[in-house]
């Protein structure tokens, strides 16, 4: 706890190089199983030094922002683990009203999207704010601007509007549904009988919690989901955060979420354009992977633990992304004159 603390300290402050602890375990709870199969986190890295490629978002704020000055900002975020902790019940991660007030802020001067594995609506009811894009799924089910957007081959992709005929929902694993809606429940009979498991029917994807399972029925678990998707070639299987996560194979991720409201807002092909993207799980790579793609954006990842991370700055907990999304309100609301996104960028909010 001692060494947590002390580690916490010492990443606020930005004491990156000259860390007076050196042989620090990761405090992480990350067990073996909690981990995708291809996540290399060393238990063994210093925080500290791993920092020096990651630098804390706080401590280099300034800096990025003078690198901001005259350019658009687009702010997204991840929500479980990033907006909330990460709690035993998936139903009750509540984000905080500070949480909620700061994002609130940050979108009332960038355009700012959520981008979640949950479901849209889930996701929504969550944070329950309108000014925002809402994409679910792990971006398979976004809510975004009316704007036409080509894909690769050329063609239109598929969108159709909203109720109010305002926004567009693109969902490009429409056709997967009824597998989806077969998959939740074969697995919700499947895994009844094994204590603390949980089946979570995100709408494009589904989540199977473990992480109230017992040590010894994980096994049991995972060949269950494993004995069920061998019927479904077309869906593939990942882990999160003391999570599987089952999904259409689909070339769709994070990361083309991303690119794609980037698009809607007409900001797509901008050189000027910064995407800032907050996240702390696996699936944020897909997003990381993108921006440093791109050349221009600041990609963030929240953890407390050494971890293999396309990411270029950290951000040790959702405490901190509160204050970082604090300080970027602040810091647009002082250089803008108090202008709001739609006088910002001419988009609407
Ligand atoms: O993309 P995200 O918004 O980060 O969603 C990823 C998964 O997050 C949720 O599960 C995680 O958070 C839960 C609540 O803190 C925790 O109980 C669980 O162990 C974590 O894996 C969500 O419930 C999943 O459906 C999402 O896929």
């Amino acid at each position: 706890m001692f060494k947590r603390n002390l580690a916490k300290f010492n990443h606020a402050m930005g004491f990156q190089r000259s860390c007076c602890w050196q042989k620090v375990r990761p405090d992480s709870d990350l067990s073996t199983k909690e981990r995708a199969p291809n996540e290399i986190v060393s238990e063994d890295a210093n925080y500290s030094s791993w920092m020096v490629d990651h630098p804390s978002a706080l401590t280099s704020f300034d800096h990025m922002m003078k690198d901001a000055k005259g350019k658009k900002i687009v702010v997204f975020l991840d929500y479980d683990g990033t907006l909330s902790p990460i709690v035993n019940n998936p139903d009750r991660a509540f984000m905080s009203d500070e949480m909620r007030a700061a994002v609130k802020e940050v979108a009332k001067y960038f355009p700012t999207a959520i981008i979640s594995g949950r479901s849209r609506d889930k996701v929504k009811g969550f944070v329950q704010l309108n000014n925002i894009y809402y994409a679910g799924s792990h971006g398979m089910d976004i809510m975004a601007p009316p704007r036409p957007v080509r894909s690769s081959d050329g063609n239109y992709l598929t969108v159709s509007l909203d109720r109010k005929g305002n926004d567009v929902v693109f969902q490009p694993a429409q056709k997967f549904l009824p597998a989806i809606q077969k998959i939740s429940k074969e697995l919700e009979e499947a895994i009844m009988k094994i204590p603390g498991a949980r089946v979570e029917n995100n709408r494009f994807c589904v989540s199977v919690h473990f992480r109230q399972v017992r040590e010894e029925d994980y096994r049991t678990l995972e060949e269950k989901v494993k004995s069920i998707l061998k019927h479904y070639p077309d869906f593939r299987l990942d882990w999160g955060k003391k999570v599987m996560e089952i999904r259409p194979s689909i070339e769709w991720d994070k990361g083309n979420a991303l690119e794609y409201l980037l698009d809607t807002l007409g900001l797509g092909n901008c050189t000027d354009v910064l995407p800032v993207y907050i996240g702390d799980d696996r699936t944020d790579e897909d997003a990381f992977k993108v921006i440093q793609k791109r050349g221009q954006g600041y990609p963030i990842v929240v953890t407390s633990s050494p971890k293999d991370t396309k990411a270029s700055y950290s951000l040790y907990d959702p405490l901190e992304v509160l204050t970082f999304l604090s300080r970027l309100a602040r810091w647009r609301k002082s250089s803008s004159s108090s202008r709001s996104i739609s006088q910002v960028w001419g988009v609407s909010s």
